[in-house]
């Protein structure tokens, strides 16, 4: 069986670091249709160069590296406890390798397993079948868009739509309303899979199953392909965007099962996953456990059109400038006269209050020093706690990267950000007790902290997320960590780094990038209320 851990070890390197040809080719669709010139089609430039690095590094496409679920089909007579025990030793070196960040975490106390191993993971589905072949599927779906997941039990008042009935029309309005909800906090462009029916339980892995559908299948009901096809076109004019940038570009597929229910439950089920899709399949043979075939084309098949169409550099690029939060609902031709209105801004750390002052939503940032990764554990422990390094005048960054260590210390493997909100109830405390001017991560925070930023004097900064490998790049030496013992993701990773680049999406002025994102889309919204199926 040692064969067969070989295998398993390539499925998942291979998922981690080579989007799939089916994803990218979605991607790239999409950003023909984005507007270069603007934030949004920046970001979807930064995410192609973002995957062909990851290819090329044979290193992780995101930081995230999800929980790793596998959906293993077996011929009869098959040893599936065999098959389970090689899969955990394949991961275990695939962390160890910095191909998985180490992302299994005790509920209870916090203590990361640090080798993707822990009750519950990784998930296996074993499912016995008819043919002579194992098939082994695998997806790597992180954190950030697992916590967009939403459930619906119909029938619900939704936000905007009105009430949804338990009809056609009524999972239409569900499916709108979960791509509304998701806003740019699960890394948009996103896939969403859909499951209608099952309990709360089955409802969830139905929609999941979906993902596993390639991008450009057909849905065979026609009813559902009907839903599909309206539900990406009118996905795309909610004007959430790439990242929660504003733009045309805002789901990249869409798939929906249905299932039985029971007569008094009907749910909708709604799994989102990011742009960063990470799935791919084999078929091994199983008397000598080798691979003999993948079951998605591999991205390395379809490599030259995403990677070398442009050159996206966000340092030498020219965004839109977006100054106030009232601007959002400007067009696209607004958006791209705008974008030679944009402003670019050295700072070098420590940064004085001064130079935050000047900043205004839609100007880039290109920072030079060192900054400090801060997340959950470090923000909750900071309110309580003194932080180990001064951090006045300085840089967090929402990130937990994948980090390895040699003779010569540690090496960071991969390093994009995290959502940010899930820090709104610490971030304005932590701003002003310890003096930061920056913070950075995705997706935008909310109300408390953009209020903190105005009144001590701080910025909101808007890094790509999964761009994993375009921001490793730009971290020259590890200068030090602090408390390892939360775990490698959560631990204070303090890097020194050169021409990293993130746009300001809220300022000390009081604006939000995302606040205005976010009506416009509400507005939108409420425009899909009338009943069309
Ligand atoms: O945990 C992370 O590094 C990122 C997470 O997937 C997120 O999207 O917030
Ligand atoms: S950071 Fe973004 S791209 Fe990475 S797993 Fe989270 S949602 Fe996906």
């Amino acid at each position: 069986m040692q064969q067969i851990q070989e295998s398993i070890y390539e499925l998942i390197v291979e998922a981690s670091t080579n989007l799939p040809g089916d994803v990218r080719r979605a991607i790239q669709r999409g950003k023909a249709r984005e507007n270069h010139a603007t934030r949004a089609g920046l970001a979807l430039s930064t995410i192609s160069k973002n995957i062909k690095m990851a290819e090329e590094q044979v290193s992780p496409i995101c930081q995230d590296t999800g929980m790793p679920t596998f959906i293993v089909h077996t011929p009869i007579g098959v040893n599936q406890l065999e098959i389970k025990k090689n899969i955990k030793v394949a991961l275990q070196r695939a962390t160890k390798e910095g191909k998985l960040r180490p992302n299994s975490v005790d509920s209870l106390t916090g203590e990361n397993s640090g080798d993707n191993l822990g009750p519950g993971t990784p998930v296996i589905h074993f499912e016995q079948w008819e043919n002579d072949y194992i098939e082994m599927r695998l997806i790597l779906k992180g954190g950030g868009c697992e916590n967009k997941n939403i459930q619906y039990s119909l029938p619900a008042e939704l936000e905007g739509l009105g009430r949804a009935g338990r009809d056609l029309d009524g999972i239409r309005k569900c499916i709108l309303h979960a791509v509304y909800q998701a806003q740019g906090q699960g890394c948009s462009a996103g896939f969403i899979g859909v499951g209608i029916g099952g309990d709360r339980t089955t409802g969830y892995e139905l929609a999941k199953q979906q993902l596993f559908r390639p991008a450009d299948d057909v849905n065979p009901n026609a009813d559902l392909k009907r839903l599909e096809d309206y539900i990406v076109d009118k996905a795309n004019q909610l004007g959430i965007g790439t990242m929660g940038f504003g733009g045309e570009v805002t789901l990249l597929g869409c798939k929906i099962g249905a299932a039985n229910r029971l007569p008094a439950s009907f749910f909708v089920s709604v799994a989102y996953n990011c742009w960063a899709f990470r799935r791919q399949g084999v078929e091994i043979d199983p008397a000598t456990g080798t691979i003999h075939k993948w079951i998605y084309e591999r991205g390395n098949e379809v490599a030259e059109d995403i990677a070398t169409q442009d050159e996206a550099v966000p340092q030498t690029a020219t965004p839109t400038a977006e100054p106030s939060s009232e601007q959002q609902a400007t067009t696209t031709a607004e958006q791209t006269a705008a974008a030679s209105q944009a402003r670019e801004v050295v700072l070098q750390t420590p940064i004085t209050e001064e130079q935050i002052r000047s900043l205004r939503v839609g100007d880039v940032v290109i920072i030079k020093g060192e900054m400090h990764t801060g997340r959950d554990a470090l923000h909750k422990y900071l309110l309580d706690n003194d932080s180990p390094v001064d951090l006045n005048g300085a840089v967090i960054y929402h990130c937990g990267p994948v980090m390895l260590k040699d003779e010569a210390g540690w090496h960071v493997k991969a390093a994009g950000p995290t959502t940010s909100i899930r820090e709104e109830p610490y971030q304005a405390d932590i701003i002003k007790k310890f003096g930061i001017r920056a913070v950075i991560g995705k997706g935008g925070m909310g109300a408390k902290t953009l209020a903190a930023l105005k009144e001590h004097g701080g910025v909101y900064l808007n890094a790509i997320g999964g761009a994993a490998q375009y921001y490793a790049e730009c971290i020259k030496q590890v200068n030090g960590v602090d408390f390892l013992e939360f775990g490698i993701p959560e631990a204070m990773w303090h890097l020194e780094v050169d021409g990293f680049a993130a746009i300001v999406t809220m300022d000390s002025h009081g604006d939000s990038l995302h606040a205005g994102v976010e009506q416009a889309s509400k507005e939108k919204l409420a425009s899909f209320r009338e009943a069309v199926f």
